[in-house]
């Protein structure tokens, strides 16, 4: 038997010439693979150990990549990269200039659904099954694995509804493993559960009586069943679901031990699993913590708050209102939208609604934000965590969007505080007499304070704040880029030439500060960690115009093009909003 058969396989066709002991061998050298490099470049861990079998079970019995095969949120596709040619560069995951951490369509024809957003996986497949059948392709296979979390979003529920009543030549392979990043939750998780241990009534499968022929549960890590069962599947017609159950972390004790951690657990001893320590001493606090923290101080007073989450409740920090008031803090699974009206219907009982949600998943629920909250004019407080660019999940996952996307809602307050106290001042203000409903945007990671837990203030509704005198240039930074400006500011020849304000919120603007700043600067640069098409510096823009103002504005803010992965150094480097970038334009002007 070849010394290490993983570093034979260049493409799933090396995969389909092995015996079953060497499939064996190569599930252990893949694992092995996959818990080395993330133990050094980090990345998503516990959901590619748990598909392993699955991953080449799938590249053995289909004829991948004409066979076409989707993962949903695709965090669990490094064995799938790994064994489609990608080996010898993946030490580049998620990394500038490098693999995508998620299936992207142009980094492989193995790809064959961009993912990093959950749920997408049926309906795609179910697209591509569909046109197949158009063109008279009707051996093509097309697979989604969907975890059990992903497929109780509304969106696979869709999917699932529409595939029953086609004959599409669709699998469905639900990846259960009972877990999402946090345990998850609601009545198909139950559901779930009960037909794992045998105890679902055979007249009670929710699946076939959506039309889908349901096997199994089957052991996700038993490689010859899988291989088994997929090649009986591969011969069955129409829409097709396999359950099967895995366990996330799979090879790894640690990983296994404990689940939400090793979701994404950052460095650590590949040998024994123990996370390497960061030495966190003296940092800022992360913005999501103080959120969290804060929320819980909140409630503590006021029985009205309560808090809700779409599935994230330790990357949001919702966890610490979960337990300290489970009755009143609620993660709703991977539902966004369903997060978003549950908030509404709240509100209009008179609760203050904390809903915790990155702003990219709010991308979800755009319509609810709309149609629910806004014209309703319901006062939910939207805490929206990641906004601006994150860095490694890439343009999957960066929050650049959301200034653009809510200014142009009537009703909707946009506030972006500047650092942690900010935040935490904003978040004690608006919990009572909020006529309107409000957008918080913080970016992902650590703010900028040593000390953040001053006595609360309330902060003045749409009122700006000037924190630089200057007789040139008068900038206007918006949120976390305060930061950036006024390390920029200082660095310039001629610091006193440019004035620094904060402008805090985006809808209400500061009409009353920006006339001000137009009567007395001929020109204006705004920064904002976020598109600069449509977002903050375009109100300022059109603002000016509306007023006649006729100085020169310079909009700085992420161009438009998608943003790769990488740092957020990086990232904030190429869209030319980083330190020395506006260092360099303001001197420009100067
Ligand atoms: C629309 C959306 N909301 C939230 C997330 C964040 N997220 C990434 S993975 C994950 C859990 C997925 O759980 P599951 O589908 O069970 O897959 P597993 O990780 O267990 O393999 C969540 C909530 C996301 N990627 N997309
Ligand atoms: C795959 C996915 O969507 C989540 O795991 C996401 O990567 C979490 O992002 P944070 O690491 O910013 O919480
Ligand atoms: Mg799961």
């Amino acid at each position: 038997m070849a010394e290490n058969i993983l570093n034979t396989i260049h493409s799933p066709r090396d995969l389909r010439r092995l015996d079953e002991s060497e499939l064996l061998q190569l599930s252990q050298e893949l694992r092995k693979f996959i818990i080395n490099i993330v133990a050094t470049k980090e990345g998503h861990l516990g959901a590619s150990l748990g598909v392993v079998e699955l991953t080449i079970a799938l590249h053995y019995v289909f004829d991948t990549p004409q066979d076409l095969l989707i993962w949903d949120v695709g965090h669990q596709a490094y064995g799938h990269k790994i064994l489609t040619g990608r080996r010898e560069i993946f030490e580049t995951n998620r990394q500038l200039h490098g693999l995508s951490g998620f299936p992207k369509r142009e980094e492989s024809q193995y790809d064959a659904f961009g993912t990093g957003h959950s749920s997408t996986s049926i309906s795609a497949a179910l697209g591509m099954a569909i046109a197949s059948k158009l063109q008279g392709e009707l051996e093509k296979q097309h697979i989604a694995v969907i975890g059990d979390a992903s497929i109780a979003s509304g969106m696979a529920f869709e999917g699932l509804n529409h595939a029953g009543v086609t004959n599409a030549n669709l699998l469905v392979i639900l990846n259960d493993n009972a877990i999402g990043i946090d345990p998850s939750v609601g009545a198909l998780k139950e559901y779930l559960t009960r037909a794992k241990i045998g105890h679902k009534p055979a007249n009670d499968n929710i699946i076939e009586a959506l039309n889908f022929n349901y096997f199994g549960p089957v052991d996700g890590h038993d490689l010859p069943g899988l291989i088994s069962i997929l090649k009986k599947l591969q011969q069955i017609k129409g829409p097709k679901f396999l359950h099967v159950i895995t366990k996330k972390g799979k090879g790894l004790k640690k990983a296994e031990e404990d689940q939400i951690k090793y979701h994404a657990p950052g460095k650590f001893e590949p040998e024994t699993g123990e996370l390497l320590p960061k030495n966190q001493e003296g940092l800022p606090s992360k913005y999501q913590d103080v959120f969290g923290l804060t929320l819980v101080e909140l409630a503590e007073k006021n029985e009205k708050i309560i808090g809700i989450t779409p599935a994230m409740p330790t990357g949001s920090s919702l966890k610490y209102m979960m337990e300290a008031f489970p009755e009143r803090a609620f993660d709703v699974g991977i539902a966004e939208q369903h997060a978003v009206t549950l908030a509404a219907g709240m509100a209009t009982q008179g609760f203050s609604v904390y809903c915790a949600i990155y702003s990219t998943f709010l991308q979800r629920a755009y319509d609810q934000l709309i149609h629910d909250v806004a014209l309703q004019d319901l006062p939910v407080i939207f805490c929206l965590d990641r906004a601006g660019l994150v860095g490694e999940d890439g343009p999957t996952h960066h929050g650049v969007f959301d200034i653009a996307y809510a200014r142009c809602i009537p009703n909707l307050m946009i506030a972006a505080p500047r650092n942690e106290t900010e935040l935490r001042n904003l978040l004690y203000t608006v919990q009572e007499e909020l006529e309107h409903p409000i957008m918080i945007r913080y970016p992902r990671g650590r703010g900028v304070l040593k000390e953040w837990k001053l006595p609360f203030e309330k902060i003045a509704i749409g009122k700006a704040e000037k924190l630089k005198n200057g007789d040139q240039i008068a900038v206007l930074s918006i949120g976390n880029m305060a930061e950036n400006a006024s390390e920029a500011i200082q660095k310039l020849k001629n610091p006193g030439a440019v004035a620094h304000y904060d402008m805090r919120f985006v809808k209400p603007l500061d009409l009353d500060m920006l006339k001000h700043i137009f009567s007395e600067f001929d020109q204006i640069v705004t920064i904002e960690d976020g598109v600069a098409r449509g977002g903050f510096g375009s109100l300022v823009l059109e603002t000016a115009s509306e007023l006649g103002y006729s100085g020169k504005i310079s909009i700085l803010g992420v161009p438009d093009t998608f943003i790769s992965q990488g740092s957020v150094s990086q990232l904030q480097e190429i869209a030319k909003i980083d330190v020395e970038a506006i260092r360099q334009k303001l001197e420009s002007m100067l």
